[in-house]
């Protein structure tokens, strides 16, 4: 049978995995493990926000660069407080052919430690700043955990940012700007919803100044997943790597550059697969769609006469040009042998917004009959309004793709202010916001006593506990109550005061 087999709601880890190899979107690299191959309709997919990302930041003055992608360890050295604790992730070449390299190269896992050298050798006075590049690549991180496509890959293509600026200010400015363009991929491409905020200490990266984040929801398990990262670096990479400029306030002084770094993976389609797909397979926006309309004919059968077939063919190849030509992404799918039936599971399984059906009673009354791949709701369009009408519905569809799962999200979203109700929410799939001191160790606490008992065995036999809960940001959005100097935080264990409401949820 074709068709997705797994049930969304039953094995979602099963369902995500037959519906991204089903959709034809990646191959499993089973040479290696941890690795996946990006077939066209990822690429496309990839390439669109790429396009509408690239638009945005050269508007900004950001040029594209594309340095090297191994990384000594010498450089890496510069990097060493920070670094050891992402070392067994570190991919690192040995050999050249038979003979050993005298000194090993590590694969890029991040590039700060390639570019900042050169940082260093370009930035010499402030008129050198801002300094503003961004590379599309890949990097490489040994991951020990079970791989999953786009989600957590031990190679995944990538955007980096590395920017430089005179004053901490600049530098402030554009880590928003760039978090507000990340927000823009996931709300206006690939209609999910985010929530803007700041990492803890615990959860920022640990190189950095401040870590800004938009954090997305999987409704299946209830788990809060990060989105996209803006990092302010402070002057702790210009430190490390000696990126300085003269102060023009006072001659002979030295300012140490503010730096931000800002990256958008591939994780980005996964978050988009797990959140609209359903049980027939794939569920695309429509902007991001590399087929946004797929044409099939119907209602040919034994007894048409191969004139007639003909004739009705040709209409809808007619039909299909006017679409292109309005601008929408159509296809025709006139294979021989597989019925209309058929037809239908393979273009829904592969997420296709609208499904466009014409047979000779359409063709009869000028009419095309529809069916949207969200809500399959049904209907019929005169022909002299496709060029209109097929645009607006495919924009109905982004739009109410988008409001549905903001809706999802915010009502899964809850504010608490009784310890004794966290758990319970965590277990209905909530993500929770909660007064928090924001300090680690209170957060470590925080993640054992919301670990929930060991869930019955699983499909795998495998007894999976149920997470603690970790911080996933300091939302820019504070809800109301929290009282400054009076308000506790809410582990019960911890006594201090509570510095802002933090969300937490079980997460990836
Ligand atoms: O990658 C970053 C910081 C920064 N890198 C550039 C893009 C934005 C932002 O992610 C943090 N980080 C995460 N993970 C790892 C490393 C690491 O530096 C280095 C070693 C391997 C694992
Ligand atoms: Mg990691």
């Amino acid at each position: 049978i074709i068709g997705i087999t797994a049930k969304k709601g039953d094995n979602f880890s099963a369902w995500y995995q037959e519906v991204v190899q089903k959709a034809e979107m990646v191959e499993y690299y089973t040479e290696i493990s941890g690795f996946f191959v990006m077939r066209p309709n990822t690429m496309y997919i990839w390439n669109t926000i790429r396009k509408w990302f690239n638009e945005r930041i050269e508007a900004a003055g950001v040029e594209e660069c594309n340095f090297p992608m191994f990384l000594s360890s010498a450089s890496l050295q510069k990097e060493k407080d920070h670094v050891e604790g992402f070392a067994p992730e570190l991919a690192w070449v040995t050999k050249a052919g038979e003979k050993d390299l005298e000194v090993p190269v590590a694969v890029r896992p991040t590039s700060e430690a390639v570019m900042y050298p050169y940082y260093s050798k370009w930035i010499r006075s402030h008129r050198d700043l801002p300094l503003k590049l961004n590379q599309w690549v890949s990097v490489v991180r040994w991951e020990a955990k079970q791989t999953v496509p786009f989600l957590r890959a031990r190679e995944f293509m990538w955007q980096e940012g590395h920017t430089a600026f005179v004053s901490e200010e600049q530098a402030g400015k554009e880590v928003l700007e760039i978090l507000e363009l990340y927000a823009g991929i996931y709300e206006q491409l690939l209609a999910v919803p985010v929530v803007r905020g700041k990492k803890t200490e615990a959860e920022k990266f640990a190189g950095g100044y401040y870590t800004t984040t938009v954090e997305g929801y999987i409704p299946s398990n209830g788990r809060g997943i990060q989105g996209a990262t803006s990092h302010c670096l402070g002057q702790n990479f210009s430190k490390m790597f000696d990126i300085t400029v003269e102060d023009p306030a006072n001659k002979g002084q030295k300012i140490h550059v503010w730096q931000n770094s800002w990256g958008l993976s591939t994780r980005v389609i996964g978050v988009m697969v797990m959140i609209h797909g359903d049980d027939k397979g794939l569920v695309l926006p429509p902007r991001i769609a590399k087929t946004q309309a797929i044409l099939i004919p119907v209602g040919l059968t034994a007894k048409t006469t191969p004139e007639d077939k003909e004739k009705h063919l040709d209409r809808m190849y007619e039909l299909l040009a006017t679409l292109k030509k309005a601008g929408v992404r159509t296809e025709i799918d006139t294979r021989e042998g597989y019925t209309p039936a058929w037809k239908f599971n393979d273009w829904e399984m592969k997420g296709v917004p609208v499904r466009l059906e014409f047979g000779p009673k359409d063709a009869a009354k000028d009419v095309v009959s529809f069916a949207r791949r969200d809500t399959g709701e049904k209907g019929t369009i005169p022909i002299e309004e496709l060029t209109t009408k097929v645009p607006e519905l495919l924009e109905t569809i982004q739009q109410d793709m988008y409001n549905k799962a903001e809706k999802t999200f915010r009502e899964h979203r809850v504010k608490i202010t009784n310890w004794d109700e966290v758990v319970p929410a965590l277990d209905a799939k909530n993500v929770v916001i909660i007064p928090s001191c924001l300090v680690p160790a209170c957060e470590d606490r925080i993640k054992e006593l919301t670990r929930g008992e060991d869930l019955p065995e699983g499909p795998d036999g495998l007894k999976v506990p149920s997470m603690g809960m970790k911080s996933l940001c300091i939302p820019f959005e504070q809800p109301e109550g929290l009282v400054k100097g009076e308000t506790k935080c809410l582990n019960p264990e911890c006594g201090r005061l509570a510095e802002s409401f933090c969300m937490f949820g079980r997460s990836y």
